[in-house]
């Protein structure tokens, strides 16, 4: 048996994705509207006390073309806090008038490919790439994906030796990207449909295209990557909130 790769695993993740019931959210008055608006927002200052004591992380993003119009992401410590965090916004008012689109739970993980010499549990830098604050940079992107295990491309067959030279070199790639995107990768097995959820932040949305398909001829992704549904927007502060449901009267 191959041998499996050791994980760091850190804070829980929950992506919610959603889309907007325009046509009844623009039913209600003006005044329904900002309470409601009042209520999320009041919501979300409990999650922003959370991550000023780095106890957990949040972002809002609004999300471009019909697969869905929002997404939420939740960090936090444990699972138990994502669901009561999903249970809490689902009884807002707010929620009401959102239908589900899709979502994705997984833990942010690093793996021991690429050796190091240093204690985890003491480190900063791997303690903050663990629990990270998630960027305010412009656009995210994320997508779910697999190592593919077919016939004679079965990454899990592969030994750890052959495995790590291909992480090595995908390392490298991503590295010429340093300051352009960041990645927060999420396992996922036991936990949803795929084996990793892929969360990127860039400054310049092209970077995505840039990165990802640059990394399409590296062999780890070439041979063994397979790829769910990819999800591009914008980060929203939370002073684009309100003009994000904003309704021309
Ligand atoms: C933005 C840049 C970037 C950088 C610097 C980077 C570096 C690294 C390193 C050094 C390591 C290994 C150690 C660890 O930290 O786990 C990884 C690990 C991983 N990656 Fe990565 N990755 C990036 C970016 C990056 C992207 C864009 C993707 C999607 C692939 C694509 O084709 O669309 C990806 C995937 C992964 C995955 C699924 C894993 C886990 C694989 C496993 O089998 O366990 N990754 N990654």
């Amino acid at each position: 048996m191959a041998e499996p790769a050791k994980t760091l695993d850190g804070w829980y993740c929950y992506h919610d994705f959603r889309t907007i019931d325009w046509p009844a959210w623009k039913q209600l008055s003006s005044e329904e509207r900002d309470s409601i608006l009042k209520e999320f927002l009041t919501m979300v200052e409990t999650w922003d006390a959370t991550q000023a004591k780095f106890e957990g992380s949040h972002g809002i993003y609004s999300i471009l073309g019909q697969k869905a119009d929002i997404m939420i992401l939740w960090l936090r410590p444990t699972m138990d806090e994502l669901m009561e965090l999903e249970g809490a916004f689902n009884k807002t008012r707010l929620a009401e008038f959102t239908k589900p689109a899709y979502s994705y739970v997984s833990v942010v993980e690093l793996s021991n490919y690429l050796p190091s010499d240093k204690d985890p549990a003491q480190d900063p830098e791997i303690q903050a790439r663990l629990k990270p604050i998630l960027p305010k940079w412009k656009y995210v992107c994320f997508y779910p994906m697999d190592k593919r295990r077919q016939g004679n491309d079965n990454w899990y067959m592969l030994s750890m030796e052959d495995r790590s030279s291909m992480m090595r070199s995908h390392g490298m790639i991503g590295r010429q990207y340093a300051g352009k995107v960041r990645q927060i990768i999420s396992g996922s097995v036991g936990f949803d449909d795929w084996e990793w959820g892929v969360t990127l932040y860039a400054h310049d949305v092209l970077e995505f295209k840039k990165l990802v398909y640059e990394m399409r001829f590296d062999e780890v992704s070439a041979r063994y990557g397979e790829f769910g549904t990819f999800y591009v927007g914008q980060t929203m502060d939370e002073d684009d909130i309100k003009p994000f449901f904003a309704v021309q009267e």
